[in-house]
C-alpha cells in the first residue's frame, strides 16, 4: 500500500486540488505528514481510475496470448483500475467455479481489479443457459455475455433477461445476426468488400439484433448492454429505444472511434476485428453518440492474439486488436482535442458509467475524502509514437503501432497501490 500526496492536479475538470492517498483511501491532505512522498501534478488532470467493460484476458487457456498478470499490467499502464474479463476463455466462464477461479487469479496476479463476466449460455453454444444465478451468488457476477458470439436465439435471450433481473444483472450482447453476418464475415459490406473479395458484414446484422434486444428488455423489464457498437444504424436504434425509456446501454471501442474500413485494403490482419472497421460516416455517428450519451461508455475490447493466430491471410486470421494501453489516448485524440468531451465527460464515459453498468461499488467513485483511492493522473499535452514492442501485453496485434498519439498516463493508483508510474519505478 502506498502513501502519497498529489498536489495541484485538476480534479476531473472541477478545478485544482490536492489528493492524499492513505490506507487505500483518499484522506484529508492537511493531515499528511511532512515525510509523505509528494507528486507535483500542476498542469495535470486527475481522473477516477478507468473501468473497462470489455477486456479479453485469455487466462485460463491461452496464456501464450495474455494472462491475468500481463493483461492487468497493460490495464494499469492505460490508467485502468478495473477490467471486466470476458467469458470466452478455455474453459469458458460458465460456472460458479470458473468465475471464482478467475476472481482468485485476479487477487493473486492482478495489477487492477479483475471482474469476471459470466457466459450467458453453456460453452457459449447458444442453446442452454449457463449457471447465471450461481455465478451471481458465489462470485458476485452481474454482467453476462457470450461475447465472440451473439445470443442469436430470441427465446434464450428472453430467458436470460428474465433470470438476471432478480439480481440486477445485465446481458451484454455481441450483436451480430449470424444469418446476416456469419463467422467468415470480416469486412464492412460495401464497395471495398467487393473489390477485396472479403465476405461482407452489413450494419443491419448489428442493428436488427439491437432492435430485437431492446424489445426484449422492454418485455422483461430487464437490462441490456450492447458491446462494441460499430454503426450509425445501431446508434439510431439506441436513440429510439432510450427515448421509449427502455433500459439499454452501449459501449464503443477506441478503434471504432478512429479507424476506418479503407485500412483493410492492405490486407493487414492487424486491422481485422469484429465487428469490422467502418467508413467515416459511421465513425462520425459514433463520436456524436458518445458525446451526447446515447453511447454511455467506452469499452476497449482488448483482444490479444498470439502471432500464429494473427499472422495469416486476412480471411483466416483471428479477429481482434489490443486496446487497453492506448484507449485513453484515442479518446483524448477523438473526443477531447476535438471539443466533444471535457475531462468530466471522460471521467463519466470511462469510469463512472462503466462502473454503474457493471454495478461495481468500489470503482467509478469521485475523487473525494473517504472514497477508495483509484485514480489516473493524466498529462494532456504529452504525445509519442506508439511502439507495439513496448507493450505490457504478451501480444503484438496493435493497430496503433507507428502512429503519433497522446501519451497521457503519468500515474495509476488502484486501491491505494501505485500500479503504474511513467518511466517505471
Ligand atoms: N473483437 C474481436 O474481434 N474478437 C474478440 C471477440 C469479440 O469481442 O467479439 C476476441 O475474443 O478475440
Ligand atoms: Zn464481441
Ligand atoms: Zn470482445
Amino acid at each position: 500500500m502506498s502513501e502519497l500526496v498529489i498536489t495541484g492536479a485538476d480534479l476531473a475538470g472541477a478545478g485544482a486540488g490536492d489528493l492524499y492517498v492513505r490506507d487505500g483511501l483518499f484522506a484529508d491532505p492537511t493531515e499528511a505528514g511532512a515525510d509523505v512522498e509528494r507528486v507535483d501534478a500542476h498542469g495535470l488532470v486527475a481522473l477516477p481510475g478507468l473501468v473497462d467493460l470489455h477486456t479479453h484476458l485469455r487466462e485460463p487457456g491461452r496464456e501464450d496470448a495474455e494472462t491475468v498478470a500481463t493483461g492487468t499490467r497493460a490495464a494499469a499502464r492505460g490508467g485502468f483500475t478495473a477490467v471486466l474479463a470476458m467469458a470466452n476463455t478455455n474453459p469458458v466462464t460458465d460456472t460458479a467455479e470458473a468465475a471464482e477461479h478467475l476472481l482468485a487469479l485476479g487477487r493473486r496476479d492482478g495489477a487492477a481489479q479483475v471482474v469476471p463476466v459470466g457466459a450467458v449460455s453453456k460453452g457459449l453454444a447458444g442453446s442452454e443457459l449457463a449457471e447465471l444465478g450461481l455465478m451471481a451468488r458465489s462470485a458476485g457476477v452481474r454482467v453476462f455475455s457470450d461475447d465472440g458470439h451473439c445470443v442469436a436465439d430470441a427465446r434464450l435471450m428472453r430467458r436470460a433477461l428474465e433470470y438476471v433481473r432478480a439480481f440486477d444483472g445485465v446481458i451484454a450482447q455481441h450483436a451480430q445476426d449470424p444469418r446476416l453476418a456469419g463467422t467468415d464475415a470480416c469486412c464492412h459490406e460495401g464497395e471495398l468488400s467487393g473489390r477485396l473479395g472479403l465476405p461482407g458484414w452489413p450494419p443491419a446484422a448489428e442493428a436488427t439484433i439491437v432492435a430485437r434486444d431492446a424489445e426484449l428488455a422492454a418485455l422483461t423489464g430487464s437490462r441490456v448492454h450492447v458491446c462494441h457498437v460499430s454503426s450509425a444504424e445501431t446508434v439510431d436504434v439506441l436513440r429510439w429505444a432510450q427515448k421509449r425509456g427502455i433500459d439499454i446501454t452501449a459501449e464503443v471501442t477506441p478503434h471504432h472511434l478512429m479507424l476506418t474500413t479503407d485500412l483493410l485494403s492492405s490486407y493487414d490482419p492487424t486491422y481485422k476485428v469484429n465487428p469490422p472497421l467502418r467508413p467515416d460516416e459511421h465513425v462520425a455517428a459514433l463520436r456524436e453518440a458518445l458525446a451526447d450519451g446515447t453511447i454511455a461508455a467506452v469499452g476497449t475490447d482488448h483482444a490479444p492474439h498470439a502471432r500464429h493466430d494473427k499472422e495469416h491471410a486476412f480471411a483466416d486470421a483471428s479477429p481482434g486488436m489490443l486496446g487497453l494501453e492506448t484507449a485513453l489516448a484515442v479518446v483524448i485524440e477523438t473526443m477531447v482535442t476535438t471539443g466533444r468531451l471535457d475531462w468530466a465527460g471522460v471521467a463519466e464515459r470511462m469510469s463512472y458509467a462503466p462502473a454503474r453498468i457493471a454495478r461495481l461499488s468500489g470503482q467509478g467513485r469521485p475523487l473525494a475524502v473517504g472514497e477508495p483511492a483509484n485514480l489516473v493522473l493524466v498529462d494532456p499535452a504529452a504525445r509519442s509514437v506508439v511502439d507495439r514492442a513496448a507493450s505490457a501485453s504478451l501480444s503484438r496485434n496493435n493497430p496503433w503501432h507507428g502512429r503519433e498519439l497522446p501519451d497521457p498516463v503519468v500515474l495509476t493508483v488502484w486501491a491505494g497501490r501505485v500500479t503504474h508510474r511513467r518511466g517505471g519505478g
